[in-house]
């Protein structure tokens, strides 16, 4: 058991160190951004942008943050000796989720505002995207993220569990992500139990169901927006969006 539990313990310890590395913003500089939110005449001017501007606009903003969780997958150990069409199947599926999760972090729930474009923006910011539903239901998952108050470490093995998914379509070697799979999962079991925290595993796995229909949700307004929008979505589009989402 002991040498089992040391393993454990180096799995946990390279994926929170993973996250902390490939976090794009350290907590303390966000929290001093906190109370600084758009003026009338900023929030005027996301509200006059065209469809596809705001669009363009988030996509490349969202893209830089996808990046940085493919190199947090990259470290999760287990992830890299998966095939490349898996390793790409579980980016395509999961990339987009923990960046929701993640985006918690960056979510102030005291005036419903989340980190955007280095201020705190709320949900009319983003009413020329043309799709209230999408950015009410990242709004609505990133409170209920924020009520589960996870430590960083914590919040590091749950997203790589959202991610190390063996139910994704399409994967070659199902048996092969149910094992690294199985490891994450132990991972953020021996956390919670450390931190005799037992109970937050059930509403983890309730957060996960919420999470996949939201990114149902963000696919499906992506395919309304790129057959509208068909030249933004295929020509301005950061490429890894397009690869990724399209
Ligand atoms: C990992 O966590 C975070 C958190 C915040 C940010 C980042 N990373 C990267 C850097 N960043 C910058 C530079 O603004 C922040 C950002 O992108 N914020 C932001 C972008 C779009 C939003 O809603 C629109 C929307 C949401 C979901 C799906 C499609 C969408 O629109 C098409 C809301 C907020």
């Amino acid at each position: 058991y002991p040498h089992s539990l040391r393993n454990i313990d180096e799995l946990c310890a390279s994926i929170v160190r993973s996250h902390r590395e490939t976090s794009q913003y350290r907590l303390e500089e966000l929290q001093a951004l906190t109370w600084k939110v758009f003026s009338r005449e900023e929030i005027q001017a996301y509200q006059s942008k065209t469809v596809d501007e705001m669009w363009q606009h988030c996509a490349v903003r969202l893209t830089d943050a996808v990046q940085y969780v493919v190199e947090f997958a990259k470290h999760i150990p287990g992830f890299r000796m998966l095939s490349q069409n898996d390793q790409i199947a579980l980016l395509k599926t999961g990339s987009m989720e923990v960046v929701l999760v993640r985006m918690s972090r960056f979510f102030n729930t005291e005036n419903n505002t989340v980190f955007f474009d280095g201020k705190f923006a709320g949900t009319e910011v983003f009413k020329s995207l043309a799709c209230g539903d999408l950015i009410s239901a990242v709004f609505d998952f990133a409170h209920g993220m924020c009520a589960l108050k996870l430590t960083e470490q914590q919040l590091a093995l749950f997203s790589a569990l959202v991610l190390i998914n063996a139910d994704r379509p399409s994967l070659e070697d199902r048996g092969r992500v149910q094992r690294v799979q199985r490891s994450v999962e132990l991972g953020l079991n021996h956390i919670l139990h450390r931190d005799n925290q037992d109970s937050l595993m059930h509403k983890l796995y309730q957060r996960m169901a919420v999470l996949r229909s939201l990114c149902v949700l963000h696919m499906e307004k992506l395919r309304w927006f790129s057959q509208r929008y068909p030249l933004t979505a295929h020509s301005l589009f950061p490429p890894l969006y397009k690869e990724l989402f399209a």
